[in-house]
Order: structure tokens, then sequence, then C-alpha cells
């Protein structure tokens, strides 16, 4: 227990506070830094007691600040390269995961199961016996116990040196292993890691192992889902991966297939086709067993017998939900289309355009007459889910934490275009001063930045009446949105900036002098180090997924107005990014990035409208 007593003589006045800290951390040294941090720049809130949702303020914000922001009328003017999603859309299904047996030579295992269910499901083949043959890659026999391992206990943060592992003797479940030297702890926190040691201490291993598997005719965004519900899940923490049948049969047979390969009654190309899809069911069964979690396998799978053979080879190591989606839109099946053509290596050598689209026509009848829709087993059918209303989920047979997560995942997704602004808050008098936390307000470069946005935001959302503006409860982006009228402002804790805990109001020097372990342990793993009484950036990305979910729901444009750390894990969400890069992304101050969520995924475009004039700031 600390106890302080701090006088302040304010000329006449002596203010007198009483501290009283419950903590073995927090040192009288640094007790008094933090307090002379806090004296030296207190400055009290300007925005305190707004609310936290105001609607369409009046014009105070024009009249009182005007647009001495002078920006230039054509906004291209101000945008800068993209680091790395780049302009340019990349096909989904070529970001997927590579055919390891196609890949690695030498390597081959006589898997009799699959040699019988394929010859079952296709009527065998001497080709087909041979091609299992050259199958898969060997499965790790130490994986399981690894497995074993990684699932159960949560990191809480590699913190503080006080906070002790727990160890074998205070560990009392016998069937845990304590593996505390390896860092195969899952990269998951919160609500996620939770699931994760209730899984490990009670689900059976099937259910903690999920493939999520695609059905749908072609155009019916399989692949598009499949992207996206692995982005999600992978920032979530969970070792997800993505396996396109597409990808291992242009990978196996070539890009030049034309409609005929994909006929009902074309035995050898019903038989390719089965071969490579059970080829990733392998890979994937394999991955699986090294220790991934879920698998999202994205093909057409349009047969029972297809199907059935997919849940063969699954059984006992891993439970299947089928993801069946549907669009009974013409005009959306019509643009699909069309953007298959375009973006699809199976077109990249056709020179007309209209000769592909027809050929892929010619593709989706022959698929339309074999199609049988999921009946069996647990499924989640999405049903003209593109625009965001009036679609609908149907579901059968889900239960658990993860389905039900991916379940309200799936039903707040749509592919309506709309941008997403992301931007930092103006320069901040803490950001001059390289102190971290705090509810400092902002620089004078701070509030001509504020100014620039609103003149920004006016111009780039002048169409959408409908847009709004999101900002945390800190004064310094509340007070960066001020300037900006004629939109809803909504203020949510959870984009509060990364909780420093003991640490706030100090700089990285001061932290690195008085606290030099938890400099160094934070050094050693930004991602789950957590700040004593403070957050690890695992923390920040639990506490950001309900905003993740609004972001995907909305249908008009946002501006998010935040903070470094948690725009670092914004970001990471769009733009795929792994989990042990998010907190070293860079998102400089006084720059907009807009994320263009469209019917093509999502493309991301910058507009730096000043730079910083301090040059410590930004840290
Ligand atoms: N739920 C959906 N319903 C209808 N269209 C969608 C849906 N989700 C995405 N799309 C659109 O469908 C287009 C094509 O999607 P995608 O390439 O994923 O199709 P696919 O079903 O994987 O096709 P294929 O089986 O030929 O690979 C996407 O560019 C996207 O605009
Ligand atoms: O994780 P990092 O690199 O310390 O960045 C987060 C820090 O950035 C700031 O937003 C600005 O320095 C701090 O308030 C916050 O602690």
């Amino acid at each position: 227990m600390g106890n302080a007593l701090f006088k302040l003589n304010e000329g006449k006045e002596v203010l007198e506070c009483k501290v009283q800290v419950e903590t073995e951390m927090l040192s009288p040294i640094d007790l008094a830094a933090s307090w002379r941090a806090h004296q030296e720049y207190f400055q009290p809130s300007r925005v305190r007691g707004t609310h936290d949702v105001t609607i369409n303020p009046g014009l105070e914000g024009r009249a009182k600040n005007g647009f001495a922001s002078g920006l230039e009328l054509d906004l291209d003017k101000y945008v800068v390269p993209t680091p790395n999603m780049g302009s340019g859309v990349v096909y989904a299904a070529s970001l997927t995961e590579n055919p390891r047996s196609l890949l690695q030579t030498g390597s081959s295992s006589n898997n009799d199961t699959t040699k019988d269910i394929l010859h079952n499901s296709t009527k065998g083949d001497s080709s087909l016996n041979h091609y299992v043959n050259t199958m898969k890659s060997t499965i790790g026999g130490h994986a399981s116990s690894l497995e074993e391992q990684r699932a159960m206990f949560v990191d809480r943060g590699v913190g503080s040196p006080n906070f002790a592992r727990p160890t074998m003797e205070t560990f009392s479940m016998s069937n845990f292993k304590l593996d505390s030297e390896s860092k195969g702890m899952p990269a998951a926190e919160g609500a996620v890691a939770a699931a994760a040691v209730a899984d490990q201490m009670y689900g059976p291993k099937e259910d903690r192992k999920l493939a999520i598997v695609l059905v749908g005719l072609p155009a019916r965004g399989k692949t598009f889902t499949a992207a996206k519900l692995t982005r999600y899940l992978r920032w979530l923490g969970h070792e997800t991966k993505h396996f396109n049948v597409g990808k291992y049969r242009r990978l196996k047979h070539g890009t030049n297939q034309t409609a005929d390969f994909f006929r009902g009654d074309n035995r050898e190309g019903v038989e390719a086709r089965n071969e490579v899809a059970a080829l990733a069911m392998e890979d994937m069964l394999s991955w699986m067993q090294e220790g991934g979690q879920v698998g999202i396998f994205d093909a057409t799978n349009s047969t029972r017998i297809r199907r059935n053979m997919l849940m063969k080879m699954a059984e006992g190591k891993c439970k299947i939900i089928f993801l069946e989606t549907l669009c009974n839109d013409q005009d959306v099946l019509e643009r699909n289309i069309r953007l298959k053509v375009q973006q699809s290596p199976d077109y990249a050598e056709q020179t007309d355009f209209e000769a592909g689209v027809q050929d892929f026509k010619e593709r989706l009848t022959y698929y339309e007459k074999v199609y049988e829709p999921v009946e069996e087993g647990s499924y989640i059918k999405m049903i003209d889910m593109v625009s965001g209303k009036g679609g609908q989920l149907k579901i059968n047979d889900i239960s658990g934490y993860l389905p039900g997560r991916i379940v309200f995942f799936l039903v707040n997704c749509h592919l309506t275009p709309r941008p997403i602004l992301l931007t930092r808050h103006g320069e901040s008098m803490d950001n001059v001063r390289g102190r971290i936390g705090g509810d400092s307000s902002l620089s004078e470069a701070g509030e001509l930045y504020s100014r620039k946005l609103a003149s920004f935001v006016e111009k780039r959302l002048k169409s959408e009446r409908t847009a709004s503006i999101w900002t945390s409860t800190l004064q310094r982006t509340i007070l960066t949105a001020h300037p900006i009228i004629g939109f809803p402002k909504i203020q949510w804790r959870a984009l509060d900036e990364i909780n420093a805990g003991v640490c706030d109001g100090m700089t990285y020097d001061e932290i690195k002098k008085s606290k030099p372990e938890e400099y160094e342990s934070r050094r050693k793993d930004k991602l789950r180090y957590r700040y004593p009484r403070g957050e690890s950036y695992l923390d920040v990305i639990q506490r950001l997924e309900p905003v993740i979910i609004e972001l995907e729901r909305q249908r008009a444009p946002v501006v998010v107005i935040a903070h470094q750390a948690v725009l670092r894990a914004l970001y990471a969400y769009f733009a795929d990014k792994p989990l042990e890069e998010v907190p070293n992304i860079e998102i400089p101050l006084h720059t907009i990035i807009e994320i263009q969520m469209g019917v093509a995924g999502v493309q991301e475009k910058r507009y730096k409208l000043m730079d910083a004039i301090h040059p410590t700031a930004g840290l």
C-alpha cells in the first residue's frame, strides 16, 4: 500500500491531495514522477461533459473555427503512397495456401483412408491411385503434443516479472503439461483466450479443430467470404488458414481449362477435381495436426457425394460446418461473373473478354445441373447477403463459442461499397513532449489539422449525408472532431488509446530509466506485453472487436478519429496484417487512411493533409 500527501501552493490557496495506491510496483519515486508529469502538463479537459452522441451539431463549429485550413479543392493533391495494400486488387484465391505435396519433392505417404474414400467417391482410377501416392506431406507425430501444449495456458501478457507464471505445482490439472519455455503460447487474449482454455479443458479434440467448408455455385462469393472470415479469425488470434481448391487445380492441371473440364459427365474432369479437393483436404488436416485451429476449405463442393468424401476424411479430426452462399439477384450474378473473368487466372490468357464471360457462363450451367444444396450436417446458409439489407442467414445444428462468433460476424457483413476513413487525432501537447497516454489537448498544429480535417470531410463526404464521426472519449480526438459539422458524432470508450497503466504520462526514456525490466519486456514482445495496471496490444484488439463488427455492419461512410495503437489494430484487420506486426505499423499523424470496402474486397488510399510540426511528435 502506497500513501502520499501532495501539497500544491496555488498563490494563497494550498491544495492538498492524499494519494493511496494498492500496488507492489509503484515506488514513491514513480509516483512522484507521474504526479510531476501530471502537474506539469495537466490542463482541465475542454470537452468533459460532452454527450457520447451528438447529432448534427449546429454551425458553431464552422462559425467559430471557420475553415482557415485552406484545403485545395482537389483532394488528390494530398494523396500519398500506400505502404503495402496497393491500389490494385489481388485475386483472393491467389493469396490462399499453397499445396504442400505439389511443392515438396519426395514427400509421399500412402494414406489408405484417403485412397479408399477417393476410390468410393469417384469409382477409383489408376491415375487417381497414382496421384494419391504423391499426396500429402508427413504428419509430425510430435504435433499433437505440441498442439496440446499450445492451448493450455493463455499468456496474460509478459508484463511485470512480479506476475509469476503458473508452475506445475500450482496447476492441479494433471493432464496439462506446462511448457513455460517455448513461445508456443496462443497469440490470443480475452474472450478468445478464455474459450481456448475452456475448449482445452472440456471440449473433445474434434470440437477444437474447425473446418468451415464452403459450398456454392461459381461466382457466389465463396472465396470472397472465405478470405474475409480468415482475416477476421486471424485478427482475433485464431490459427486460421484458407485452402482454395481452384488454386490446387490450377497448379496441378494448369489455368486454361475450358468449360468442358467442368462437365458433370466428364469423368476425367470429375476425378481430377476430386483429386485436388482431397489433396487440399489432406493438407488442411495435416496442418491441423500441427496446431492449426480453423481451416477454411474453399471450393464449390456442389454435390453430396463430394461433401460426404470430405466428412469421411475429417472424421475424428475436426468438426465440419458447411457455409453455403446463395444469391438470387441476377444483376449481382452478372456483375460477379464479369469480375471473375476480369480477375481469375483461369482467364488471364483470354484476350476476348466476352468469350471469357460466355465460357464462364457455360461452366456455370454444368455446375447448376449437378448442384445439390446443403441439407446435411451443421450448416450456415448465407442468402442474398450482398447489399446488407433483406438478406438472411439460415443455420442448422450450430453450437459452441467459435461457430457462434462466426455466425455473428457473417450476419453483419455485406458488400455495399463505402469508405472508412481512419485518422489519428491532431498533434497533442503530449505528442510534442513525447509523453504517452494522458488526456492532453491539441497543440497549435493539432488544432490546424482539426480544421483541415473538417474541410477534407466536408469535401470527401459532401454527398454522404448519412456518414458518422467516431472518436474515443479522450479530448484530443473529440477536439479534433469538433470543427466537423453536419454529421453525428459518437464517442467510443473502446477507441481510447492503449492504457499505459503505471507508465501513463511518462516518456519512453523515463520508462527505460525507472522501469528497465518493463521497458525490456515490452521491447521483446510488444504484442503480448501488458503495462502493469494497463493493457497489451492483444487486449486492445479484443476490446476493438465490437468496433470492427459495427464497421462491417455500417452501409454509410465512417470517419474514425482515434489513436496510434488503436489505429494500428484496426488497420491490421483491414490490411490482413499478421498479429506480430501490429505494434509497429506506421500510422503517421495528420494523415487519413481511406479503407475502401466494396465488391472487389478491401482497397486503400492515403491523404496527408500536413506534416507534424514537431519532430518528436507522433512517437
Ligand atoms: N455473399 C455473396 N453473394 C453474392 N456475391 C458475393 C457474395 N460475397 C461476395 N460476392 C461477390 O462475388 C464476387 C465473386 O466472388 P468469388 O470469387 O468469391 O466467387 P466464388 O464463389 O469463389 O467463385 P468460384 O467458385 O468461381 O471461385 C466477388 O467479387 C464479390 O463481389
Ligand atoms: O505502442 P506504442 O508504439 O508505444 O504506441 C502507443 C503510444 O502512442 C501514443 O498514442 C502516442 O505516443 C501513446 O499515447 C501510446 O501509449
